[in-house]
């Protein structure tokens, strides 16, 4: 039995009496308790020497175990005899004092390497192989070491000299702590370099500030050993050496500081904000790339006329003289660089860029399709001022003309669709607001003289679409864009092209006419006879007659020659339209002798054997026609002025009639009825349309209608006879001369008409357009009967008779000679029940 060990400190248990102790155990007991070279465990891990040592207790206890001889084995009982040994072997070795062994401290291996925690071996595996071993120099230089290889190399060699399982695995866990030991004071090491830098870090901050500080005080000091005036001047000097010093110091250190700064400051773009280049936009941002700094180019571009560019760097100052500080472009003051006003954009308008019958216009025209045209010009000639289509307003075409489209010059709606790139209404020409006279519209270009300009296209419509579309559509428009285009047809250029705003002129730098292109009427804006210059407002003679006075619009044109009102075109002098009479009947003299066609030719000898030969002559065939309608035009004109003359003067005798008692009323009755008589014994058989006016009179009053029809009128004897009016006044009296008018008056002047030749029939063309010969009434030209027709505009234009000519089927007449200008023709609003003027309605009216 071994002696029972009554130490409170005994790892023996108290219940039993056996003790049982392997020889290792007692060995390494005594090893640890007795052995002096076994080192002193570390009180704590500042220990260095013990953190350091490499060497752990376990190594040592294997190290003592080994050098510890092996325990001599007798024939007694092994545990007396051990014991027996033992405590012979130990000999001296005395257990210490209770009070003594309780300060002893144990020590976990473990927890002294810092490897005490429970981390999975993989974990250790993956990070702990990457231990950095070796001196300091060496960790710095980062010399790259396989401590793990070089350290399981050595238990390895030594475990193949150690046989014993235990000893093996205290071998193995040794070589795991020295490693993990290793790694611990490597972190270590780690963690006291970075201790160090930081505290160098914060060493040269405080370092810095106080440097700061104290240049602060120095430079205060300073300043008040400055103000002070009884410092003298050593003083002073001294002063200012110190102050020398210290800014040189101050350099010195801000020097450093700056160095740091900018060491340790991130890089920042720094945009100048004053300087030459301040304030100019720049086209690029070098920090996007090309194809953003394209488009933000392409967005930031100006949409004013870029005619110039922009000066580089001029007029910064100015521009940065904005109180606001915003910055525009520089542009060049406007009336230099853009005299025109900027473009508009109108609403409601829809653009057509070619004509588009409506309803039954197509068929109508198909019906009543004109009679082609043909020259016979050469290459010569080029289709100028003696061409026949052109003389005609035809235009030249291959079916019609023997050039070709470079050689002739009579193809303008070709040159205007070839200029427009085929579909362009608008080429060469804009919109513009005008101050006074709504929307307008101007050259962007120049146009030679009698250039086409622009088509006046729309829809065509016919007299009774044009109707209905008076009472119903455009009932509260202010503005109508009709256009009398044939006599039975109408241009409603509402939806149609930028024609409809060109807006009139009692000057005007254009004419609107009609031409034939390819078989097909079609109207135009030509330059006058002085082109157009960029900038200019197109304008044309509306020649607007406005029949009452309650329809006059004021004109504000602002001419020098304005007429005042939108009205017609003023009288030539009465020699003048003497000699253009003269001219006119000469001509058609003439050209009944060579023709006898046409109903003056009819009354006249048309069998006469000179004249049937000269009539072979084709031209002379054209001429003459031609002449005969401008004879044809100025009758009816007349006659029209004449019945005219005549309504007015009832309505007045009418209204006399009114104020009269009863009995003056009968005898004016019977005045009245006389004068009727006379009116109807003076109808001719001469064929004149006129304009019929239905006027609804009031409840309760006396209605008198006053109707002319076609007449024959001997207008000397109407103008003497309303002249010789009784109880009209001179004001009342018609202020229209009629005498002009008579073709008979000047029948004996034929030998004052020129020889008919091209020129001289667009001279005359030109004469009687001055005259502004008259058409027929609205009521025939619309298919109206009297009652429709409340208020009628009457156009001044020639040409309509030459188509009605030509329906009839009279003499196959096309139309007039040269460029008759566009009038106006007629506004009406049918079926109302009493008169009504309604403003800014227009029917411009085309020629032929
Ligand atoms: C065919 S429109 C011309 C375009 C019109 N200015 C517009 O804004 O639509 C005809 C109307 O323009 C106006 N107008 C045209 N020329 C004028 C002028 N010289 N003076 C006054 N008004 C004019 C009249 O009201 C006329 O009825």
């Amino acid at each position: 039995m071994a002696e029972r060990d009554l130490s409170p400190t005994s790892t023996s248990s108290t219940q039993s009496n056996i003790t049982v102790r392997t020889d290792k155990q007692v060995g390494a007991r005594a090893m640890s308790s007795a052995s002096p070279s076994i080192s002193t465990p570390p009180t704590s891990l500042d220990d260095e020497a013990s953190v350091l040592s490499e060497t752990t207790r376990m190594e040592q206890a294997v190290q003592g175990h080994a050098e510890t001889p092996a325990p001599q084995t007798t024939g007694d009982t092994p545990g007396s005899a051990n014991t027996a040994t033992s405590g012979a072997a130990s000999g001296d070795i005395r257990r210490p004092a209770r009070s003594s062994r309780k300060s002893v401290t144990t020590y976990n291996v473990q927890i002294l390497a810092g490897t005490a925690i429970h981390t999975p071996t993989k974990y250790l595996q993956k990070h702990h192989k990457n231990v950095v071993h070796g001196s300091l120099e060496s960790i710095i230089k980062k010399e790259k070491v396989t401590p793990g290889k070089k350290k399981m190399s050595r238990p390895k060699s030594e475990a193949a000299h150690i046989s014993d399982p235990v000893e093996e695995q205290l071998v193995a866990e040794a070589a795991q702590a020295a490693r993990r030991t290793s790694s611990r004071v490597t972190d270590l090491r780690k963690e006291v370099l970075r201790n160090l830098s930081g505290v160098g870090e914060a060493v040269a901050s405080t370092f810095s500030e106080g440097m700061a500080l104290i240049q602060g005080t120095l430079r205060r000091s300073a300043s008040e050993l400055h103000l002070n005036s009884g410092q003298s001047s050593s003083s002073a000097s001294s002063l200012k050496r110190t102050r020398t010093a210290m800014e040189a110091e101050d350099g010195r250190q801000g020097t450093q500081l700056q160095e740091e700064k900018v060491y340790l400051k991130p890089k920042s773009k720094v945009w100048l904000k004053q300087g030459l280049y301040a304030g100019q936009d720049r086209d690029f941002d070098a920090r996007l790339p090309d194809s953003q700094n394209r488009a933000k180019k392409r967005a930031k571009k100006p949409k004013g006329a870029g005619v110039l560019p922009l000066p580089i760097f001029a007029c910064d100052r100015l521009l940065n003289e904005d109180p606001r500080h915003v910055f525009r472009d520089f542009k060049l003051p406007f009336d230099t660089y853009s005299p025109l006003p900027r473009k508009v954009k109108v609403d409601g308008w829809v653009k057509l860029n070619k004509n588009r019958f409506i309803g039954d216009a197509s068929a109508l025209w198909k019906r009543d399709k004109q009679d082609a045209s043909q020259c016979y010009c050469n290459a010569e000639d080029g289709c100028g001022e003696a061409c026949h289509n052109r003389i005609m307003a035809y235009e030249c075409d291959d079916t019609n003309c023997r050039l070709r489209m470079d050689q002739c010059g009579n193809r303008p709606f070709a040159e205007l669709k070839r200029r427009a790139k085929g579909n362009r209404y608008d080429y060469g020409v804009e919109v513009l607001d005008t101050e006074e006279r709504g929307y307008g519209v101007r050259a962007m270009r120049t146009f030679e003289p009698n250039q086409i300009i622009v088509e006046y296209a729309g829809e065509i419509i016919t007299q009774s679409e044009c109707e209905r579309r008076m009472k119903q559509v455009y009932k509260k428009d202010k503005c109508y864009y009709l256009m009398s285009f044939d006599n039975k047809m109408i241009i409603d250029a509402t939806r149609g092209t930028i024609a409809r705003f060109v807006n009139h002129s009692c000057e005007p730098n254009c004419e609107m006419i009609k031409w034939t292109v390819g078989g097909e009427p079609r109207m135009a804006l030509f330059a006058g006879p002085r082109g157009i210059m960029t900038g200019e407002e197109l304008t044309y003679d509306y020649n607007f007659d406005p029949f009452s006075q309650k329809n006059i619009q004021e004109c504000r044109c602002g001419t020098e020659t304005c007429r005042g009102v939108l009205g017609p075109k003023p009288k030539k002098p009465v020699e003048e339209k003497f000699v253009t009479s003269a001219l006119i009947t000469g001509t058609k003299r003439k050209l009944q002798d060579l023709l006898g066609s046409g109903r003056a030719g009819s009354e006249s000898s048309h069998n006469s054997p000179k004249k049937r030969k000269m009539s072979i002559g084709a031209s002379a065939t054209t001429k003459s026609r031609n002449a005969f309608v401008e004879s044809k035009s100025a009758r009816e004109r007349a006659e029209r002025e004449a019945t005219e003359l005549l309504r007015q003067t009832s309505s007045r005798e009418n209204r006399a009639l009114k104020r009269s008692t009863p009995g003056i009323l009968s005898k004016r009755m019977r005045s009245a009825k006389s004068q009727k008589t006379k009116t109807s014994s003076m109808k001719l058989a001469r064929h004149t349309t006129v304009t019929f006016q239905r006027r609804v009179h009031k409840p309760g009053t006396s209605k008198i209608s006053k109707k002319s029809s076609n007449t024959h009128t001997d207008l000397q004897r109407t103008n003497s006879t309303l002249h010789n009016k009784k109880g009209l006044r001179s004001s009342q009296r018609p202020a229209t001369p009629i005498r002009e008018t008579s073709t008979e008056s000047s029948s004996s002047d034929e030998d004052a008409s020129p020889n008919i030749t091209p020129a001289s029939l667009r001279s005359a063309s030109r004469k009687r357009m001055q005259i502004s010969p008259a058409l027929p009434g609205p009521s025939e030209k619309y298919g109206l009967s009297n009652s429709d027709c409340e208020r009628v505009y009457v156009s001044r234009t020639p040409s309509a008779s030459g188509s009605k000519l030509q329906q009839r089927g009279s003499a196959p007449v096309r139309g007039t000679l040269g460029r008759p200008s566009a009038d106006i023709a007629t506004t009406y609003h049918p079926a109302q029940s009493r008169s009504r003027t309604v403003r800014g309605r227009f029917l411009p009216k085309g020629t032929i």
